[in-house]
C-alpha cells in the first residue's frame, strides 16, 4: 500500500512518548451525555492531555461493548444519534482540535454510508482513523483502501489470542497505532488484567512498528507500571463514562493520568 503521509494518529503518540509520557486515548459515545454535553466535553478533553480521542457511533448490535459502554451507546441511539450527526458536527468543529479524532463503530451503518463517501465526508470533518471492531482483518481490504486514499487510518485490534503469524499479517498494513485488547471479553473496568498481557504485548512490540495503545478494563495510571515501555498509549472509556454519570467531568477524570 501507499502511503503518502505519515500518520497524524502515530505522530501524536510519538510526541506524547517524546515528552516522557504515554499517550491518552479517552473514548465517548457521540452524543454523551447529551448533545450539547457532549461537545464541551470534547473540548475539555482536548484541552485537558487527550492526544487522541476515540468517538463511538451508535448501534443497536454493539458485540464488543461491556454494560457501560452499551448502555451510553444505547442512550444516544434512542436520542437520535447518528453517522451524519457526528459528521456534520465535527465539521463544523474542524480544526477546533488538538488531539487526533477517531470514529470507533461496527460495520453497518459505515457500509450503509458507503466507504468512498464515509472516507471523503471523514477527511474534511477533520477524523483521521477508525476502529471497526466487527470487521476482520480478512474483509477489510474495501474499507482500508477507501479509507487509505484519504490518509485515514483503520486501527486494527489485536488481543490475548492473536498469535504472532497474524499479527505479522496485520503488521503489513497496520498505520496509526494498534489496539492492544486487555482482556478476552466486553469493554468495562476489572479489577485486576489477565497475568499473560505483558507477554503478549512483548510480542506485540516486536512485530509492529506503529505504537501499541493498550484497552479495555484500564481506569487508573497504577495498572500500567508493570508493562514499563512495551505500551505507549492508553485507552479508557467505561471508567470516564462512570466518572461522567458520578457528576465528574472531563477535565476531573483526565487529571488523574497527568
Ligand atoms: O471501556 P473500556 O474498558 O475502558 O474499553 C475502552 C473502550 O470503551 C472503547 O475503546 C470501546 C468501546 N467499544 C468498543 C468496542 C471494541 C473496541 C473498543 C471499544
Amino acid at each position: 500500500m501507499t502511503t503518502l503521509t505519515k500518520s497524524r494518529l502515530e505522530q501524536k503518540i510519538r510526541e506524547a512518548n517524546e515528552a516522557g509520557r504515554k499517550a491518552l486515548i479517552p473514548y465517548l459515545p457521540a452524543g454523551y451525555p447529551d448533545k450539547e454535553r457532549f461537545w464541551r466535553e470534547l473540548s475539555a478533553l482536548d484541552k485537558s492531555g487527550a492526544d487522541i480521542i476515540e468517538i463511538g457511533v451508535p448501534f443497536s448490535d454493539p458485540v464488543a461493548d461491556g454494560p457501560v459502554v452499551e448502555r451510553a451507546s444505547l442512550q444516544c441511539l434512542e436520542a437520535g444519534i447518528t453517522l451524519d450527526w457526528i459528521l456534520a458536527e465535527l465539521k463544523k468543529r474542524k480544526g477546533g482540535f488538538k488531539a487526533g479524532i477517531v470514529l470507533m463503530g461496527y460495520y453497518n451503518p459505515f457500509y450503509k454510508y458507503g466507504l468512498d463517501r464515509l472516507a471523503a465526508d471523514a477527511a474534511e470533518a477533520g477524523v483521521t482513523g477508525f476502529i471497526v471492531p466487527d470487521l476482520p482483518m480478512e474483509e477489510s481490504e474495501d474499507m482500508t483502501k477507501a479509507l487509505a486514499a484519504r490518509g485515514l487510518d483503520l486501527i486494527p485490534l489485536v488481543g490475548l489470542n492473536t498469535n504472532e503469524e497474524r499479527m505479522k499479517l496485520y503488521a503489513d498494513n497496520a498505520r496509526g497505532y494498534v489496539y492492544f485488547v486487555s482482556v478476552l471479553g466486553t469493554t468495562g473496568e476489572r479489577t485486576s488484567l489477565p497475568e499473560e498481557i505483558a507477554g503478549r504485548l512483548a510480542v506485540a512490540k516486536r512485530v509492529f512498528d506503529v505504537p501499541l495503545a493498550l484497552g479495555f478494563g484500564i481506569s487508573r495510571p497504577e495498572q500500567l507500571t508493570t508493562f514499563g515501555d512495551t505500551i505507549d498509549a492508553v485507552v479508557f472509556g467505561s471508567s470516564l463514562i462512570k466518572h461522567l454519570d458520578q457528576g465528574g467531568d472531563s477535565a476531573g477524570f483526565m487529571a488523574r493520568w497527568k
